[in-house]
């Protein structure tokens, strides 16, 4: 039986990290030991990536002391990391855009060179795809830019468990499923207890809580930079998360069921759109003051059909029929959502412009009381909206691509699939949020990959193969429902 110090992997003593007046990390112990699944939970901008990123060596604390395998290490940095075991999968994934799958494979792994490395880093990634994801469709000449953000998360995440001449112990997975459909998903966490049953060891990030009760074997919960309570899995249950991270007490699917209105066929329309590989008369309809869910697998058609509808309200579309402004906030923010080069403030009133204008220019005053005013609504944490957009936790980010839509003047809001990464207390005043801007007459389109959140809709279009496969009302609605839905092929 190893002692208990031969077994820690990484382990980090009053970890401190400060971006100005923020201190992200403040004062952290933490440890992971092989074989263990730890847990990692805490509102958005709580400091958990930033307190991985110490851990992966891709960012150096002001203050403290990080040991690997019992040594400690004066030099730390990513490529060590890497040296001595340690990975990390970020939220913002990191592969390029512009080379194939095996080629960004070989970034990882400097001796695939000479003769034929194509081919053994073709070999190494896909073995690795076909044992974490059986039936995945990507191949090793894939170029990355042409893949969905579902398989590059896919991608990017067998990447971090391939080995060639470095060890592998231990590996961060910074919220992996937020861009995986459900299936996929469980079969990277059916592949998780794997590699953790064989004795090594994961990191796992989630705003999901059922996945972390699920999954991991220890939790640690941090809060403001600091690690608040750290405990065996077992120890908790949902409510206990959700207290010991500051969130606001569970709500059931009853009281948001209970909140949400009924279908009104009389009032007026919104939206009226038909998927362009529809086959029969079946089309999506949206009235006024309505929050309807579009379901399904991933990639079925949910977001072209968002775009179609997003289109049509500045030019015509055939087959989309939209009668008031749209906003969109997007699902992935990295490519459609943020503008990296301006503050936050500028971020939240880009929708806005028409009402922030004074005279010719902007007014600076305007927007900064529309940012203070979305800041203190959703609780955007951060010192001054005037700091750049990227200074945010993701959670925070997504929150402020809420905060464009929301303030802006458009009466029609579609959302592809946008609470990613948000972390549970926002996520239920966001939902109650969507549910009191419907009742003043806002129509939601709400595409989501999380069955529960389907729950604070009227309506749901389940999607298959780019078709509304089904028309569920809440009272309808459960898991089974929706799945077997999306296998089925007409309405
Ligand atoms: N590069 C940076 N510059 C300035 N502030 C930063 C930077 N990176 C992180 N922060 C701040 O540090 C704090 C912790 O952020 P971190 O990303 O670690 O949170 P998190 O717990 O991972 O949040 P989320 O759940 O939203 O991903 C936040 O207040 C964030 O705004």
């Amino acid at each position: 039986m190893p002692s208990e110090a031969a077994s820690i992997i990484v382990r980090l003593d009053d970890a401190g990290k400060y971006f100005g007046a923020v201190r992200a990390l403040d004062g952290v112990d933490f440890a992971v030991s092989k074989g263990e699944c730890v847990g990692l939970v805490g509102h958005n901008g709580a400091g958990k990536s930033t307190l991985m990123q110490v851990v992966a060596g891709t960012l150096a604390p002001n203050r403290g002391r990080i040991a690997v395998g019992g040594a400690v290490e004066e030099n730390y940095s990513v490529v060590r990391a890497q040296k001595l075991g340690i990975r990390c999968v970020f939220q913002e994934l990191s592969l390029c855009p512009n080379l194939s799958v095996a080629e960004n494979t070989r970034i990882n792994h400097p001796s695939l060179r000479g003769f034929g490395w194509r081919r053994r880093a073709a070999r190494l990634i896909v073995d690795k795809l076909d044992e974490i994801f059986p039936g995945h469709d990507i191949a090793a000449s894939d170029v990355v830019r042409d893949l969905s953000i579902g398989r590059r998360q896919m991608v990017e995440i067998a990447r971090a468990f391939t080995v060639t001449t470095d060890p592998l112990d231990l590996v961060i997975l910074d919220e992996p499923t937020s861009s995986l459909d459900a299936r996929t998903a469980g079969q990277l966490l059916a592949f998780v207890r794997r590699f953790v049953a064989g004795g090594r060891s994961c990191i796992l990030i989630s705003h999901l809580l059922g996945e972390i009760l699920e999954n991991a074997s220890r939790i640690v919960v941090m809060r403001d930079g600091k690690v608040v309570v750290a405990d065996t899995a077992a120890a908790f249950d949902r409510d206990r998360l959700v207290t010991t991270m500051g969130g606001a007490a569970a709500e059931t699917r009853e009281k948001a069921a209970a909140q949400t209105a009924a279908r009104q066929e009389s009032r007026p329309l919104r939206v009226r759109a038909r998927p362009a590989r529809q086959t029969n008369q079946t089309e999506l309809v949206a009235r006024e003051g309505e929050i309807i869910g579009l379901a399904g697998l991933s990639g079925h058609g949910q977001t072209d059909l968002l775009i179609a509808i997003y289109s049509a309200a500045e030019r015509r579309m055939a087959g989309v029929e939209v009668t008031e402004p749209v906003a969109l906030v997007a699902g992935d923010r990295q490519s459609d959502g943020v503008f990296p080069q301006w503050s936050i403030a500028a971020n939240i009133g880009i929708r806005s412009l028409s009402r922030l204008r004074q005279g010719l220019l902007i007014s600076a005053q305007r927007e900064a009381e529309l940012a203070k005013f979305w800041q203190d609504r959703i609780k955007i944490r951060t010192p001054d909206m005037n700091n750049n957009i990227l200074s945010l936790s993701g959670g925070n980010q997504q929150k402020a691509l809420f905060a464009r839509a929301l303030g802006s003047d458009a009466r029609i809001i579609l959302m592809d699939d946008p609470m990613r990464g948000v972390d549970i207390g926002t996520k239920l005043e966001v939902y109650d949020l969507i549910r009191e801007e419907a009742r003043n007459g806002r129509t939601f389109l709400w595409y989501t990959t999380e069955t529960d959140e389907l729950d604070n809709c009227d309506h749901v279009y389940v999607f298959h193969n780019g078709r509304i496969v089904a028309d569920l009302s809440r009272s309808e609605l459960t898991e089974e429902r929706i799945i077997q839905s999306s296998f089925s092929e007409a309405v």
